[in-house]
């Protein structure tokens, strides 16, 4: 029997770090603690048919992490009967539903769990899981006692509206719930502005919009205001749909309802056009903005090449994380060079970005760029006046690298008299994220909708559903939240751009360091396939052993 251990003193952050389970997954893989008791955590033990695990908690704060045989661990997802006493239960309405009745085993198994990591050596511990989505037999509401709502924070992307129909639809056809919500105008609407009522007529055909019907907004989180709002209005399930941020505060939420003793599930489903949200395979909408990419990357490359010298220039959206740019790169094929936050690049000089440029001119007649809006910040805050400034969610506002590098690839010509250049740059910033959800987001988004609903009515809470390794789970907030998911300049995606591309890397190998990969941002516990020598499967938390989309 394993257990997990901490002194008492130990924060959150502590127990769930990286280098914490990474600690962990060695102790137990090599049982080197198996016949150890520890004092301060009072081991919670259940069986099951097949194993029997070891849980450690008297504290529901504190993350709920599962041990098992072989190094397994699962990081589970809060549940009212951690802090709620004597619930009732009843059996999921489902099992009448004659559309399930043909499926077999349509009730996930209580055991069932999905790995984080699916590249494994022979020797090497199960690792991190995350408990299955799905519907349980057993839910801990009764249809009409559920009072639902649904609010969308941060940008828009595109699926909210089939997230919010999905919900919806899930609710009333499968649990028999009809009293449905929605926030106008993000976490500020909880207290600021009104709600709308959701039924399946209003929803119907929501998914072929762009956008969400509900509004959205920055900043405005005030977590009492909120949880005071949730309570008068004898609101149940919360469904919070949103990036990083929002789900940072769909956190703070669940904590104060927790702390209130409240029977009120709060469920995130993660949005993020970046794809800079961890630990899921990729966020809903980001391949309908890499397709709707392709056309201003089709337009600029049609203008460079009909021109002498043509300078195609494509800025597209990642804040910090250039997903989008790779990926639209990666399907164009017509791109000559793609810069993202993560690889810092550099403009004059040997291997620079102008030689580069002069090259492909002189041997092609013409390139096309693509930038995303985070790469080169540092650049520009060395020639301009770097500006601090923020917006209502404390997002730092970026400058406008696109326009940055027209200026200055055009100053270096006009200097240079070598060449003649015609530069066109395109800005689809807002194009690609304002437009209806692709067919297979549509479907990415009705999975994550009907998962966040099987596991409200079952009791989860805290949770974001989430895809991992092509799977439905239950991902608690922490790990959402604990850092972002950059594009890692040392695993073999990248490698593939640049050998599509044929751009230089940037970088000589010397400057391949901890701080220059993950955006800078490496975190512990984190190997890369390179510095890492190749050994994929050990030690690698919390990033896809390939850039994870
Ligand atoms: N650390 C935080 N704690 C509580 N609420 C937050 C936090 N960060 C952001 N929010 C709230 O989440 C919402 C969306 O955040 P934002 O960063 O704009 O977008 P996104 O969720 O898409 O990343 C805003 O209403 C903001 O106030
Ligand atoms: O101008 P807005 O609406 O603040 O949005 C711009 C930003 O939104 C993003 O799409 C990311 O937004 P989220 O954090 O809300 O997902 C960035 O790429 C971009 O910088
Ligand atoms: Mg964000």
């Amino acid at each position: 029997m394993d257990s997990i251990f901490a002194p008492k003193s130990s924060s959150t952050s502590t127990l769930s770090s990286p280098a914490f389970i990474s600690r962990f997954l060695e102790a137990s893989s090599s049982r080197k603690f198996s016949s150890l008791t520890f004092v301060g955590y009072r081991p919670f033990r259940y069986s099951s048919y097949s194993t029997t695990f070891s849980m450690v908690s008297n504290d529901v704060s504190k993350p709920k992490i599962i041990s098992g045989d072989f190094g397994y661990v699962l990081e589970d997802v809060p549940h009212f009967t951690d802090y709620i006493p004597g619930l009732a239960t009843c059996s999921n309405p489902l099992q009448d539903n004659p559309a399930y009745s043909v499926v077999k085993q349509y009730f996930v198994h209580v055991d069932d769990s999905v790995p984080q990591k699916i590249v494994a050596h022979k020797d090497s511990p199960r690792g991190i899981h995350f408990r299955r989505a799905g519907p349980r037999q057993k839910v801990y509401f009764d249809s009409d006692e559920v009072h639902a709502c649904i609010v969308t924070c941060g940008g828009l992307c595109p699926g909210l509206n089939t997230v919010i129909r999905e919900i919806v639809y899930s609710l009333y056809h499968m649990y028999g719930v009809s009293r449905v919500l929605g926030i106008e105008g993000g976490y500020r609407g909880f207290y600021a502005r009104n709600t709308i009522a959701l039924t399946p007529k209003v929803v119907n055909d929501i998914h072929k919009r762009g956008g969400t019907i509900l509004g959205t907004s920055r900043g405005g989180h005030d977590t009492s205001k909120i949880v005071d709002s949730i309570q008068d209005r004898g609101i149940n399930q919360v469904y919070i749909i949103g990036g990083d941020g929002t789900q940072k505060g769909a956190s703070v939420i669940f904590e104060e309802i927790r702390r209130r003793g409240l029977k009120v599930v709060v469920a995130g489903i993660p949005k993020t056009i970046d794809n800079d949200i961890p630990v899921i395979d990729k966020s809903f909408g980001f391949d309908t903005a890499v397709e709707e990419a392709q056309r201003a990357i089709n337009a600029a490359h049609v203008e460079a090449e009909s021109v002498e010298n043509g300078i195609g220039l494509v800025k597209l959206m990642g804040r910090y994380s250039g997903f989008i740019a790779m990926y639209a790169t990666l399907a164009s094929r017509d791109v000559d060079c793609c810069l993202i936050p993560e690889s810092p690049f550099y403009l004059d000089g040997e291997g620079g970005l102008f030689e580069y440029i002069e090259k492909q001119l002189k041997e092609n007649g013409h390139m096309v760029i693509v930038i995303a809006e985070g790469a080169g910040q540092e650049l520009l805050s060395e020639s301009k006046q770097s500006r601090n400034q923020q917006d209502a969610s404390g997002n730092k506002l970026l400058q406008d690298v696109g326009l940055w590098i027209s200026h200055r690839i055009k100053d270096y010509f006009s200097r240079q008299k070598t060449m003649a250049i015609n530069l066109k740059y395109i800005d689809p910033t807002y194009m690609i994220r304002a437009v209806p959800s692709n067919a297979s987001d549509n479907v990415y988004c009705t999975l994550l909708a009907q998962s966040a609903v099987h596991g409200a009515m079952a009791g989860y809470t805290g949770f974001t559903s989430g895809l991992v390794n092509g799977r439905q789970t239950y991902i608690p907030f922490y790990r959402i939240i604990e850092k972002q998911n950059n594009v890692v300049i040392t695993d073999r995606m990248w490698a593939r751009l640049l050998s599509s591309t044929n751009q230089p890397s940037f970088m000589s190998d010397k400057d391949v360091t901890e701080e220059n990969i993950s955006g800078g941002k490496k975190e512990e516990g984190t190997a890369t396939q390179l510095l890492d020598n190749g050994n994929c499967a050990d030690g690698v938390l919390g990033k896809k052993e390939v850039s994870s989309v």
